[in-house]
């Protein structure tokens, strides 16, 4: 069915503007003013407010199987509750088991997601290596996924080494994917732990204190020197400190195509809630990185106003209390995560917008736009725009709400921005053409979610192959004159 957005102001990440949208059978088929009508089509009249590309939330764990649990929000509710907040797609992290194969875990991800109600797709991630991990991969990118994670943490389960780094690095290169790194350095991580336990440090305070910005800063800088010797672009998931900010800042302008990724819950929530006496106050807020200090906070906003961070996500990994409770006695086993699929934009928009820290069009590109780019699916997503698929916001910067566990839409029964007051908020979504989101109450379809494939060699893989090949390696060529040779 067809219908047509009216009245509101067009916001992209490159300029906004009034007109109308015209939508029919999924896509955008039209922006412009005064667009005619086709019979029978129905009018959402956006009154004023802005019209945005629905949110792209490129780092979840649906159904995450971790620290001896699984992670509770499924691909149904997780795809819902971020239809209630703006967010249209997300991007999953597929996790093989040591020895499992890349494909065969495809499959099962692809499976639990069969539910989803809104578009998905996924990073896979290399956890181990060896000649048949290098053929999967191609295998993968034959499928559509053009990324591959890698966690540089969690000794004994997900954690590699710099042998599996470079080799994955150097396979992504020529399959012009894209690595991804979780930056912590885990062996030192799980030495201060063991030191902080025989301290007697027991509690969720031991989570972050095991965790200083020292040994993520020591990791990312590592991976992003393993990406420039592998000649290959590189993406931080959940960038939490200044030092990765600055290394990060450093690579672009050395040159580097460097991606940045913090979170909604480092920019506006920060470390002294793990020092709160209620246990599980502070374990709902273990993940990892975790959350850090005001002046931390500041790196990651101008980092996104520089442009030298480019994406805000969730790492939305979903505890219940109950299963938190794993580590009541011994903080590494409490299982790490956190949630915000529904809250980032809303968040994001009232602290960065709000503030004038970001404007409406920076807000587009860093919920947006840019990971639409760097994921090589633009501008089918990321852009309001004819020809792009329908995943659309409507959003009113004057409403209000008041953040809760008690309304919000996820399963979890904590939320880490509760009691949070936030101006600007979706008041339709759009996923595919289909209003999903209106009025505060969702009607969503399960089911209705596709896989988005995205193609390998995204623009910055096509430059980055030019500049490998201007500065490959050649030999001297030596005129080797034996009579000469004493
Ligand atoms: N971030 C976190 O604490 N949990 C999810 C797994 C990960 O991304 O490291
Ligand atoms: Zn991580
Ligand atoms: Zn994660």
């Amino acid at each position: 069915m067809s219908l047509v957005v009216r009245g509101g102001i067009v916001v992209n990440a490159d300029r906004r503007f009034e007109a109308d949208v015209l939508v029919d059978a999924g896509k955008i088929v039209a922006v412009g003013q005064n667009l005619p009508m086709p019979t029978g089509s129905e009018t959402i009249d956006a009154g004023g407010a802005f019209v945005l590309p629905g949110g792209i939330d490129p780092h979840t764990h649906m159904e995450m199987p971790f620290m001896g649990t699984t992670a509770i929000e499924d691909f149904e509710s997780g795809t819902a509750c971020m239809l209630a907040g703006g967010t249209t797609m997300l991007v999953d992290m597929c996790l093989p088991a040591s020895q499992e194969s890349l494909t065969d875990a495809l499959d099962h991800w692809l499976d639990m997601a069969r539910k989803a109600v809104a578009d998905y797709s996924f990073h896979v991630a290399v956890t181990w290596w060896s000649d048949r991990v290098a053929q999967q991969m191609a295998a993968c990118v034959d499928r559509g996924i053009n990324s591959f994670k890698h966690f540089m943490a969690y000794k004994g389960a997900l954690m590699v080494d710099d042998e599996v780094l470079f080799q994955s690095f150097s396979r992504c290169r020529e399959l012009g994917a894209l690595p991804l790194v979780h930056a912590e350095n885990g062996e030192a991580v799980f030495r201060m732990q063991t030191q902080l336990l025989a301290q007697g440090i027991t509690g969720p305070e031991g989570h972050a204190l095991s965790r200083p910005p020292e040994v993520e800063a020591e990791a990312a800088t590592r991976a992003i020197m393993l990406a420039k010797l592998t000649g290959v672009p590189l993406y931080i998931v959940h960038t939490s400190c200044r030092q990765v900010h600055e290394a990060i800042a450093r690579a672009r302008a050395d040159g580097q195509r460097v991606y940045g990724e913090p979170l909604i819950q480092h920019l506006t929530l920060d470390e002294s809630v793990y020092r709160d006496v209620d246990w599980s106050f502070a374990a709902a807020r273990v993940m990892s990185p975790p959350f850090r200090s005001k002046d931390h906070q500041k790196s990651l906003w101008d980092g996104l106003l520089a442009g030298s961070l480019q994406v805000v996500a969730t790492d939305h990994c979903a505890f219940t209390i109950e299963q938190k409770k794993l580590g009541l006695d011994n903080f590494t086993r409490i299982p790490n995560g956190t949630g915000g699929l529904e809250e980032r934009m809303p968040v994001l928009w009232d602290q960065g917008v709000n503030t004038g820290r970001l404007t409406p069009e920076e807000f587009v590109a860093t919920t947006s736009t840019n990971i639409a780019r760097i994921l090589n699916i633009y501008p089918r997503k990321g852009v309001i725009a004819a020809g792009a698929d329908a995943d659309i916001v409507v959003w009113d910067p004057a409403a209000t709400k008041t953040i809760s566990s008690s309304t919000h839409h996820s399963k979890l029964d904590v939320n880490v921005f509760e009691g949070m007051e936030v101006k600007g908020y979706p008041a339709v979504t759009l996923s595919n053409g289909r209003i999903v989101w209106r009025n505060g109450s969702l009607d969503v379809e399960r089911g209705r979610g596709h896989f988005v494939e995205r193609p390998p060699m995204a623009p910055a893989f096509i430059a980055q192959a030019l500049r490998n090949d201007q500065t490959r390696p050649s030999p001297v060529q030596r005129q080797v004159n034996l009579q000469q040779t004493p």
